[in-house]
């Protein structure tokens, strides 16, 4: 390894990784010949610093939140050429960090960084243009992370995330769902919530997915049909046990590809951006980026 690039958003987190900056950087240069460090000022610079830089590093380290990390995944996937991609967690949830069991001490995942272990990894892909490490999802997922304000999230941390759940919860909005995936019609119906997941945390947790693997070119599909404590207590559950949750109100599925129509159209919750909405295409584009990794759970 000779050249790596370190991308740090230094609004990330409540600046956690602007205070370690220093130790951060010489720590690299005791190991790696040629280390560069570039800082954003706003969106859209680290992506643009990706851009410019091409393949002409190594490495790739996102150091931020889960915003910072999607938006150099999309930036990374996008070359023909696709350096070696690792996370130095900076934020509140830091999802694709813990699916690849990176520390989320922010020293201690960089010397898991430095170890250098890689695994190859699916990335999510939409036909809105959106490459995706986590989850896409429309309903309930949607009006939760739209509710939860950056105030919350400074203060309440993941726990902003669950208020939020359980509040909107009563206030669910059902919608018209049709969803195919490449072996044919999979649902018809009426839904609260839809969510595609590449990872297997969304949230911080391991509620959705808990036996996702990172690298099968498959999505986990799984589709609410009606929002109830029920359906939500028996993913509590499955959290804990690592078991998929047992419900008639829940459907799970597993597919490369799949395309989803909403009636009404519906708002889309990719990694946690938002903006687009459905009709949309969603491919597992299989082995993607090679990644490093910590300590990674045995495949289930
Ligand atoms: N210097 C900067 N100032 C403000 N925003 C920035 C800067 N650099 C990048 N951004 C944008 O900030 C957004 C949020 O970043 P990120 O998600 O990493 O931090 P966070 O919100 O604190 O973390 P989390 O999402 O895990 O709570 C990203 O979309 C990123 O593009």
């Amino acid at each position: 390894m000779k050249r790596v690039e370190l991308i740090m958003n230094p609004a990330a987190g409540k600046g956690q990784l602007l205070d370690l900056l220093d130790t951060i950087t010489e720590r690299l240069q005791e190991h790696i010949e040629d280390v560069r460090v570039y800082q954003t000022t706003k969106p859209g610079d680290g992506a643009a610093r990706v851009k410019e830089i091409g393949t002409d590093t190594d490495l790739i380290i996102a150091a931020g939140g889960d915003g910072t990390v999607h938006e150099l995944v999309n930036a990374v996937s996008a070359l023909e050429k696709r350096p070696v991609f690792a996370i130095l967690p900076g934020g509140t949830c830091n999802d694709f960090s813990r699916a690849l069991g990176l520390s989320q001490e922010p020293l201690d995942a960089l010397d898991q960084i430095l170890a250098m272990r890689t695994k190859v990894v699916d990335v999510g892909c939409s036909s809105q243009g959106r490459y995706f490490l986590n989850f896409w999802g429309i309903g309930l997922i949607t009006q939760v992370s739209l509710d939860i304000t950056s105030q919350d999230k400074q203060r309440l941390g993941r726990l902003a995330y669950y208020f939020s759940a359980i509040q909107n919860l009563w206030e669910a909005r059902p919608f018209h769902l049709k969803v195919e995936t490449e072996e044919g019609p999979l649902f018809d119906g009426k839904a609260a919530m839809m969510v595609v997941g590449n990872g297997s945390f969304i949230g911080g947790v391991q509620g959705f997915f808990p036996q996702s693997r990172l690298d099968d070119g498959h999505f986990d599909l799984l589709i609410v049909k009606e929002a109830t404590l029920e359906g939500a207590w028996s993913m509590l559950v499955s959290n804990m046990t690592k078991e998929w949750p047992e419900s008639e109100n829940l459907l799970y599925s597993h597919a490369a590809s799949v395309s989803i129509t909403a009636s009404p159209p519906q708002e889309i919750d990719c990694d946690g951006e938002k903006g687009e909405f459905t009709p949309v295409e969603l491919t597992a584009l299989r082995n993607h980026l090679t990644m490093v990794v910590g300590q990674m759970p045995p495949n289930p």
